[in-house]
This record gives structure tokens, C-alpha cells and sequence, in this order.
């Protein structure tokens, strides 16, 4: 498993999770403190506040996917906790999406690795019984746009220069089956036809409209208007609304658990193409050139 090879990875290279990292704040709140991660108890009783710290632009790695893993499965088995804001520690992005770099020049056995580490993710997040709302304080494309649509709710900032959408084709690849499945239940079937095919990435105004977020508002309001949300979702018990939830949700997610392993296979056919590795490698290239 990705995950099991991914935690002892971070253990060898001496990455210190969850109690062993946690220190204690002034309010005697503990903050758990990874490398890419940052959990942080809230003022907002049982919420934790997660935050993306991977610079320079909160790419998907397999350690920070790994990490972020770790950190929500201690948030569900601590029943302290009922509901996470997800939201980014750098400025002006709240993620570029999967990681360019583990999907260029790497072996089939490292790209096997990987796509279970995004599967495994995207499971975790879409299937959480924590209520999850997405404080989004950056621009997020791709994959950074598929966590936001797993949430539960998301509130984007009102910044023209942030903009949301699965820009995959823009790349020269196509979605996964799951990531086109969650934006068309985020925003239906029409819009999403659109938008996957032409890798849209929207502006807050028509992310709002189209229903890809639930809120827009002015960029030093959304963290608190995150946590004001979450304090409508708790007051719902908790064992009827994990139950709806799973009742949405699950034909979905079962839809990737069935299929995990093809879908495993898929990507590895699709991302060891010389045209996709090519195309990856100039779009890597064009971005430190700034010609994006
Ligand atoms: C089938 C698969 C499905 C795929 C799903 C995906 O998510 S595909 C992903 C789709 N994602 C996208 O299309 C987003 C691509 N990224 C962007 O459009 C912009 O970076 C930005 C708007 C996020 C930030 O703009 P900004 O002006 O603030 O920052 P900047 O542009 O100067 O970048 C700083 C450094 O970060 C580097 N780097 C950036 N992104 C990635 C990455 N994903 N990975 C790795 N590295 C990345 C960049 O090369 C540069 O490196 P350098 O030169 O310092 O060594």
C-alpha cells in the first residue's frame, strides 16, 4: 500500500508525526506540526483547522499526500473532533494540484505508487465522517480543485486571480473517471462537459454561479466564515448526517474501490506515453519560464 510505504518512507527521513510532533499552544491547545501539514485546534469547539504548508505552491507530493492522510485519520479517531476547515499556509495559492514532478521521467513502479497515493486521498476526503469545509484563500487547479470539490462546502475568496477548475486537457491529459464524477455532482452535467473539455479554470464570480462553491467572500473573511458554516453543520448529530453523507456519496467512491487497480494500470499506460511525458515536460518548463 501506498500509504503503509509512504509512512515509513517519512519515517526514515525522520518526519515526526501527530502526538510525537504536537506542541502546546498558549490556550494549552495541542497543534500538531508536520512538514507540510499544520493542524491546528480552532477557537470553535471540536474543529480543527488543517493547513496546506507544502511552498512554494502547495503541490501534491507523495509525502504531503501521505501527511495529509495521517492528519485526517487522527482527526476521525479523535472524538474531539467533528469538522476540519481545509485551507492553505501559502499565499495566493491553496494548491497547484498534483505534483508535475512525480508524474515526469519516473519509473511505472513509482507511478503506481503515486496514483494509489492520490486514490487513497481523494477516499479519505470524499468519504470523511468529518464535516469538511474547504476555506479556499488561493487559486486551485486540478487535483487542488478536487479536494475543494470533496468538501462538504467551500468558500472561495473574492480575487479575480484565484481561479478553480480541472485544467487537466490544458496539460494534454485527461481526467480520471473519479474526478469527473466530483465535479459532476458538484456542478452537473452540462457545465462539467464544458469545463473538462476546454480546462476551464474560473474566476470566484462564475465558480459561485456554476455551483462550484458555496460562498464568496472577501478574502480576509473566509477562514472565519468557514468556521461560522461549520458551526451550522454541527449542529446536526452526527450519526444522521455521516449516514446521509455515505448514502450520496458512497455509489461513487465505489465506483473508484471497484475499479482501483485498473484505474492503477490506466494512469501508468497513459502517463509513460513519450507525447505525455513530452508535453509534461514543456508545460514544467513553459511554468518556470513563466509563459503560462
Ligand atoms: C491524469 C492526471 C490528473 C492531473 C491532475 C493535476 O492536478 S495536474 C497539475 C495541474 N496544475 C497546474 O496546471 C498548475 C500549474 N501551476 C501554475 O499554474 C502556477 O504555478 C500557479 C498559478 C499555481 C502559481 O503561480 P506562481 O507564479 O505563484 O508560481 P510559479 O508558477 O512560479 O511556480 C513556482 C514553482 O512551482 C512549480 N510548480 C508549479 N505548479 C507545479 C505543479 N503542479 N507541480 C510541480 N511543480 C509546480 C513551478 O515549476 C515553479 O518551480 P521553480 O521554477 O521555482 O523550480
Amino acid at each position: 500500500m501506498a500509504l503503509a510505504a509512504g509512512r515509513a518512507m517519512l519515517m526514515r527521513s525522520g518526519v515526526r508525526l501527530g502526538t510525537q510532533a504536537a506542541a502546546r499552544g498558549g490556550n494549552g491547545a495541542r497543534r500538531f506540526m508536520n512538514h507540510r501539514v499544520v493542524v491546528e485546534p480552532n477557537t470553535v469547539p471540536g474543529v480543527a483547522v488543517i493547513k496546506f504548508k507544502n511552498p512554494p505552491v502547495n503541490s501534491l507530493t507523495l509525502e504531503f499526500l501521505t501527511e495529509f492522510v495521517i492528519c485526517l485519520e487522527k482527526l476521525e479517531n479523535d472524538k474531539t473532533f467533528r469538522g476540519v476547515v481545509l485551507t492553505s499556509d501559502c499565499p495566493g495559492i491553496f494548491s497547484a494540484g498534483l505534483d508535475l514532478r512525480e508524474m515526469c521521467g519516473k519509473n511505472p513502479a513509482h507511478y503506481a505508487e503515486y496514483w494509489r497515493a492520490v486514490q487513497e486521498m481523494w477516499l479519505k476526503v470524499y468519504l470523511s465522517n468529518l464535516v469538511l469545509v474547504a476555506a479556499i484563500n488561493g487559486t486551485s487547479p486540478a487535483g487542488g480543485c478536487l479536494i475543494a470539490l470533496s468538501c462538504d462546502y467551500r468558500v472561495l475568496a473574492d480575487n479575480p486571480r484565484y481561479r478553480m477548475g480541472l485544467n487537466e486537457t490544458l496539460l494534454g491529459l485527461v481526467v480520471p473517471f473519479w474526478f469527473k464524477d466530483t465535479l459532476v455532482n458538484t456542478i452537473g452535467h452540462r457545465a462539467s462537459e464544458r469545463a473538462l473539455q476546454l480546462g476551464l479554470l474560473f474566476p470566484p464570480a462564475e465558480a459561485l454561479q456554476l455551483g462550484m462553491v458555496d460562498q464568496v467572500v472577501p478574502e480576509d473573511q473566509v477562514q472565519s466564515t468557514a468556521l461560522s458554516v461549520m458551526t451550522q453543520w454541527l449542529a446536526i448529530p452526527d450519526h444522521v448526517r455521516q449516514l446521509t453523507k455515505n448514502m450520496i456519496r458512497k455509489a461513487t467512491a465505489d465506483h473508484l474501490i471497484k475499479h482501483q487497480e485498473a484505474d492503477i494500470q490506466n494512469f501508468i499506460n497513459f502517463i509513460s506515453r513519450d507525447s505525455i511525458q513530452k508535453s509534461l515536460q514543456v508545460y514544467l518548463e513553459n511554468l518556470k519560464q513563466k509563459k503560462h
